[in-house]
């Protein structure tokens, strides 16, 4: 096994250098593929060593012929909003002053929709009313997730949010003001004399900050044409 990693890794790193950029999200795959690989080494059927096909794409079983494809787990991330504030959330493992939009895995069996819905409530109280498709994003933690985006809107005047402690350390609604100050802000968060929230944003190459811009960016909009 450690000689078919290595092999992967040198393929990989030749990969990088011919490609002459640093791109996160062809590391992210490979990092993925590698685990995946790591962790399916004996079918679970026969028990049998599992072997890699040429291409690294799937892994089959000698013994009982089945095949074993990558997996990926659906999550969905979503950015709650009431019109004029967004709702920003954050995990106790979460870098300190660090808040994002609202994620969780998909039930087995539950769409897209139903799983946004389910979320908002569990971890926040809130009811969502309307919901906007927005962008997805492979994200290589914990394992392999296809990350789904999605806007969402609460009813208006229904905005108390209950924190769901066993879920989350803390979540609170957000001005654009505030958001936008977070966002101009670079390199790790200094809490300022005068801030009573430390407060910082998901790295660009997170879905999460790509969400939180293009719900900064639609509020500009709108309260141009107001
Ligand atoms: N890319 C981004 O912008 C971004 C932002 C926020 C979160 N995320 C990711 O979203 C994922 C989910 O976020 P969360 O922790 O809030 O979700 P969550 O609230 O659903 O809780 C995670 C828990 O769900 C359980 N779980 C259910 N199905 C699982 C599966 N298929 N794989 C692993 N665990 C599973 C585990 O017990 C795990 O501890 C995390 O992996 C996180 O890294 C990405």
């Amino acid at each position: 096994m450690e000689t078919e990693l290595k092999g992967s890794f040198i393929e990989l790193r030749k990969a990088i250098f011919q490609l002459n950029s640093m791109d996160s999200s062809l590391l992210f795959t490979a990092q993925a593929l590698l685990r995946w690989h790591a962790n399916h080494q004996f079918c679970s059927r026969s028990g049998q060593p599992t072997k890699k096909n040429m291409a690294g794409s799937k892994r089959v079983c000698p013994s009982s012929k089945i095949i074993y494809y990558p997996q990926m787990a659906p999550v969905v991330i979503t950015l709650v909003s009431d019109g004029v504030r967004c709702l920003l959330a954050r995990q106790s493992s979460f870098p300190k002053g660090l808040y994002s939009a609202l994620a969780g895995f998909c039930d087995i069996g539950e769409s897209v929709e139903e799983a946004v819905r389910r979320e908002v409530a569990e971890e926040v109280g809130l009811e969502v009313e309307r919901l906007e498709y927005s962008a997805s994003q492979h994200w290589p933690f914990p394992n392999s997730s296809l990350m789904i985006a999605c806007h969402a809107t609460v009813k208006p005047g229904q905005t108390e949010i209950q924190v769901n402690l066993r879920e989350l350390e803390a979540a609170a609604w957000f001005s654009h003001d505030e958001v936008a100050t977070a966002l101009r802000r670079k390199g790790p968060y200094i809490q300022q004399e005068n801030e009573t929230l430390p407060f910082s944003l998901p790295p660009r190459l997170a879905i999460a900050h790509q969400l939180i811009k293009e719900w900064m960016e639609r509020h500009a909009c709108s309260s141009r044409l107001a």
